[in-house]
């Protein structure tokens, strides 16, 4: 049976929620699935690093019992209180490296760094962090193909909505002229709430303490967010090569819950769109910012933390994609869907070894 051992760098939401998804239906998951899971390594900036690669790897229920603010790895066999995150990438033997620490919009630090080490590290890595994808999603491509792993990233748009791999693979043979989409679940879910009567703070508070916000919800709120994912999807789908300052963007920030209710009362939504176009010259025009649609409009009944995109094709008219935008256990379930086309790669590699083997004995 194959064994993907897995090195955890962050260990907030997200990654908290991978390991109950380990813990709780690893057997199932290997039963179905044909390949175990062993996490051997966590590191968070808060509650230092652990590290145990022999046996089971590290137990994760007691790990799981500690409140999330209050675990601290130093005491424990194996454990240290710094993160040592350069370290542990680099050293500690895994396959997989799943990075979901802060998103960093304006750099990708110290994300971007902990996919390059990983990468030069000979590790696989899939990330649900969105500033190294949005920033520099060419170049660490290109590291993974030098060294032979792969760099996976579903999770950075939609959450666990299979947004980019349905973009990738059933899109074959058309062409996308453009989308729009509502792709925040923090500020679709606070538009919400301003509807039904809640202050903007309080929405927001809401919206922290279901795991939807940013460790800044600033992001989320300001439209930053927002930004960085219609770049991974221009980018991905339209081959933009978007940077930041090519999309134009607003947040919901000044928008009021008045503002918001007399609206509704109009038979209007607030939603915050982030779109992109292919101009006639080949180039794709992007943008993000709040817009009053009409109810009837495909993209006013999206409501709470769910996200939508239309695509625009030329042989399929729109095709929408619709599911959970935000969330701590839909973003883990990306990081397991591309453990999974991890796997499915590795097979296809050995497969291919094989059979060029095959054909040079043969
Ligand atoms: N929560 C969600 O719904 C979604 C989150 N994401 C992205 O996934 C990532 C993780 O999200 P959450 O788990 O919700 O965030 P979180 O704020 O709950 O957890 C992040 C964790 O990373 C740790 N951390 C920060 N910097 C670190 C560093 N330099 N070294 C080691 N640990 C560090 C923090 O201590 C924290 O525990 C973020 O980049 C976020 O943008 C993407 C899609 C959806
Ligand atoms: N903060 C983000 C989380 C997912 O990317 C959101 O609210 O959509």
């Amino acid at each position: 049976m194959t064994r993907y051992d897995l090195a955890l760098i962050g260990f907030g939401g997200v990654n908290r929620a991978l390991a109950e998804l380990i813990a709780g239906r690893g057997d199932a998951l290997e039963a179905e699935l044909g390949f175990a899971l062993r996490v051997v390594a966590i590191t968070d900036l808060r509650a230092g690093s652990l590290v145990r690669t022999d046996g089971d790897g590290i137990d994760l229920a007691p790990l799981l019992a500690v409140a999330p603010g209050e675990l601290d790895f130093s005491a424990m066999d194996g454990g240290d209180a710094e993160p040592r995150n350069e370290w542990v990438i680099r050293e500690v033997p895994a396959d997989i490296v799943a990075e979901a620490t802060f998103t960093n919009p304006m750099d990708g630090e110290p994300a971007l760094s902990h996919v390059r080490w990983a990468i030069e590290a000979g590790k696989h890595v899939c990330t649900t962090n969105k500033g190294p994808v949005a920033l520099h999603c060419r170049s660490l491509r290109e590291l993974a193909r030098r060294h032979g792993v792969c760099f996976e990233f579903e999770g950075t748009v939609m959450s666990g909505t299979p947004v980019l791999r349905t973009a990738r693979r059933m899109f074959g043979g058309l062409a996308v002229t453009g989308f729009e989409g509502v792709l925040n679940g923090t500020s679709n879910y606070v538009l919400g709430r301003l509807e039904s009567g809640l202050s903007f703070a309080d929405a927001v508070a809401e919206a922290q303490a279901l795991g939807y916000a940013e460790a800044d919800p600033t992001a989320d709120i300001e439209g930053y967010d927002v930004q960085l994912k219609v770049m991974i999807l221009a980018n991905e789908v339209l081959g933009a090569g978007l940077t930041r300052a090519d999309v134009p963007c607003t947040g919901i920030s000044a928008l009021t819950a008045e503002d918001v209710r007399r609206a509704a009362a109009e038979g209007l939504r607030w939603k915050l769109v982030g779109s992109a176009a292919r101009r006639p010259d080949g180039t794709v025009e992007a943008r993000v910012a709040p817009v009053a649609l009409p109810d009837g409009h495909p993209l006013a009944g999206v409501t709470g933390p769910v996200n939508t995109v239309a695509f625009h094709t030329d042989l399929l008219g729109t095709v929408t994609v619709g599911g959970p935008g935000a969330g701590r256990v839909e973003t883990a379930y990306a990081l397991l869907s591309d453990v999974i086309g991890i796997h499915e790669q590795s097979g296809r590699a050995v497969a291919g070894a094989k059979s060029l083997q095959e054909a040079h004995r043969g």
